[in-house]
Formats: C-alpha cells, sequence, structure tokens
C-alpha cells in the first residue's frame, strides 16, 4: 500500500481473545447458521451475512429490530465489550459474516448509524486488515495482521476518520463483528 504508515488512534488489537476449543465450538455454531447475501452497487458479494439485534440493510441503509444475539455468542460479546470499555449491552448488534477463500470486504467506514465503537473477533483464518485514510500527498496506511482467535476494536479516529478492508482471505473465515446502535 502507498502512503505514509501510521497507527489509526483508537485502533486496539488483541491477540487469543478466544482459546482453541472455544474457537472449535463457535465454528460448530457459526456453520449452521442461515447467511444471507450482500448486494451492494448491484454488485453481489462473495462473503455472506447473518445479523443478530438489529438487521441492517444495504440498501435503504436503515436498522431494524431483529432475533436477538443467541446465547453461544454471550461470551464473546463480554469480552469484546470489556476490551472495548463499553458495557456488553450496549453492543446491540452482532453481524456474523462468512468469508470463503478468496473474500474481501472493500474500503469504508461502517455506516454512521452504528454507535462510536466497533469490536470485531476472527475465526479459522488469519486475514489481514488495512487501514486508509487522506488522498495523494496526504495518504496515511495501515495495517495488521487478524489472527484466528484475535479481536481488536475501531474506536476514535480508526472508527470515524480511517477506511478499513480486508484483501482475500487464504482459507475460510468468520468474522463476528458488535456494534452499538445509535438511537435516534
Ligand atoms: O470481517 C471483519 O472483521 C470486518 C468486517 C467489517 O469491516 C464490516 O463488516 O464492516
Ligand atoms: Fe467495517
Amino acid at each position: 500500500m502507498r502512503g505514509v504508515h501510521e497507527r489509526p488512534a483508537g485502533l486496539t488489537y488483541q491477540p487469543e481473545l478466544v482459546d482453541p476449543d472455544e474457537e472449535r465450538s463457535l465454528l460448530t455454531a457459526l456453520a449452521a447458521y442461515d447467511f444471507g447475501e450482500v448486494r451492494m452497487h448491484g454488485q453481489i458479494a462473495r462473503r455472506t451475512v447473518r445479523h443478530f439485534g438489529y438487521d441492517y440493510d444495504y440498501g435503504s441503509f436503515q436498522l431494524t429490530e431483529t432475533e436477538a444475539v443467541p446465547v453461544e455468542l454471550h461470551e464473546v460479546r463480554e469480552r469484546c465489550a470489556r476490551l472495548a470499555g463499553v458495557p456488553a449491552d450496549s453492543l446491540a448488534q452482532a453481524l456474523v459474516t462468512r468469508y470463503p477463500p478468496g473474500a474481501v470486504i472493500g474500503w469504508h467506514r461502517d455506516a454512521p448509524a452504528f454507535g462510536p465503537t466497533v469490536a470485531g473477533l476472527s475465526l479459522g483464518s488469519d486475514c489481514l486488515l488495512r487501514f486508509q485514510r487522506g488522498r495523494g500527498d496526504q495518504r496515511r496506511v495501515y495495517e495488521v495482521e487478524l489472527a484466528a482467535r484475535s479481536a481488536y476494536v475501531l474506536a476514535g479516529a480508526a472508527r470515524s476518520s480511517w477506511q478499513h478492508s480486508i484483501p482475500p482471505v487464504p482459507r475460510l473465515r468468520y468474522s463476528v463483528t458488535f456494534r452499538q446502535v445509535r438511537r435516534s
């Protein structure tokens, strides 16, 4: 990536948030979920998703209440909340994403409908998480390896000013992303 290397303020990385036994049972539970397609700008992504707590409509950008966060995700939500320094019940949405080998997520900031703190758990495969902000001479970039079983938090500028993306994942990867929901 071209640009000046800078670590985004508000990025936290925690290896081994879960142990290999916990990872195995989470992967078994996640593999049984029904996943839906992500259609953005008329394109269908290779990754598929399942929302709990709140459903996000990628077309209308609306959040609607949906099925509660399942019990098998409560412990990891608790740990992510502790890592992020927010109450567990403030992480009202759990997004489970399934990335088959080669799947990506393109450059984006998480939607403004979500709150200031985002926490994510990686399962099944390592991948890279890339960051960028600014253009031309002002471009700043960063990347962190997300190991399987690790968690990250995006808060502050890492959440609000930087974009992030994941290049093609090498093996089947699941992520569980916990977000706050802004109430209007
Ligand atoms: O898979 C991940 O860990 C990140 C997903 C992501 O950035 C998102 O869903 O907004
Ligand atoms: Fe994101």
